[in-house]
């Protein structure tokens, strides 16, 4: 059975692909972001951050998220917290959150959701292509995608410093669609927050949000999308088979050491 909030994707024209988008979709990695933050904020010096902050932050790439957290300790320090105080801390503070992330994934502190590993392999075995599209720069998302086995299930990975634009804007997203060989209107975007459905809807692809990511702590369905679900499994589970006679780009088909 289809939950009643599926109901509008089970009826959607012959989806053909699937982008899914990385932090708060398919892997929870606050624990990551809140030990690489710490470990910035103890190098500058800084007071430290609170998981609610991070949680409403993520989703907008790895400079957003260290820009406001600076912002916000150097408040807390009562020291100036505009762009230029920021600014010059920048730099560093992103080297230092990079060895602070590099030191959480040795940890492996990342969980894979429940019924990612099923739906994944639930929407492979409907013939439906994938691919990752993401704000996270590549250097972080490649590695956990490899300590988590995810990298198995998709031709290849897009992250905010694959090009010069990111979600919200289409333009990753369009990327996708081109190199898998689907157009929009047919491939499936997942993801969890505001971002994911407003490059989404700009690039005319479907979308359906995940309840339990992050959304900029906002609640998931004040934001417009084709479908709400609680896990990857009933959103496979909502959609038919691929239809056979589909002709996808053979580029698509690019190994996961690709990524
Ligand atoms: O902001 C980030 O680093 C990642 O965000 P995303 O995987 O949800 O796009
Ligand atoms: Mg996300």
């Amino acid at each position: 059975m289809h939950s009643p909030d599926l109901t509008r994707l089970a009826a959607l024209p012959g989806i053909q692909a699937v982008l899914l988008d990385l932090d708060g979709t398919l892997i929870d990695t606050l624990d990551e972001f809140e030990h690489a933050l710490g470990h910035m904020l103890a190098e500058l010096g800084l007071p430290g951050t609170d998981r609610h902050t991070i949680a409403v932050t993520i989703g907008k790439g790895s400079e957003h998220l260290v820009r406001t957290v600076l912002a916000r300790a150097l408040r807390a320090a009562a020291r100036p917290h505009d762009e230029a105080a920021v600014q010059a801390l920048f730099e560093r503070a992103m080297q230092v959150y990079f060895a602070g992330y590099d030191d959480a994934a040795s940890q492996h502190m990342a969980k894979v959701y429940p019924g990612v590993r099923e739906g994944l392999q639930a929407l492979a075995a409907k013939g439906l292509p994938m691919a990752i599209v993401t704000n996270k720069p590549g250097r972080l998302a490649r590695p956990l995608l490899a300590a988590t086995g995810l990298d198995g299930w998709v031709q290849f990975l897009y992250s905010g410093d694959s090009f010069e634009k990111r979600k919200p804007d289409p333009y990753p997203l369009l990327q996708a669609c081109a190199r898998l060989g689907v157009p929009p209107a047919q491939t499936l975007m997942i993801g969890d927050s505001r971002n994911d459905a407003l490059a989404a809807q700009a690039a005319g692809c479907p979308v359906v949000l995940l309840r339990y990511g992050f959304n900029h702590g906002e609640p998931i369905e004040t934001v417009a999308a084709d479908g709400y679900a609680d896990s990857i499994a009933n959103i496979a589970a909502a959609l038919p088979q691929r239809a056979p006679n589909h002709h996808a780009n053979s580029n698509a088909n690019a190994s996961p050491a690709s990524l």
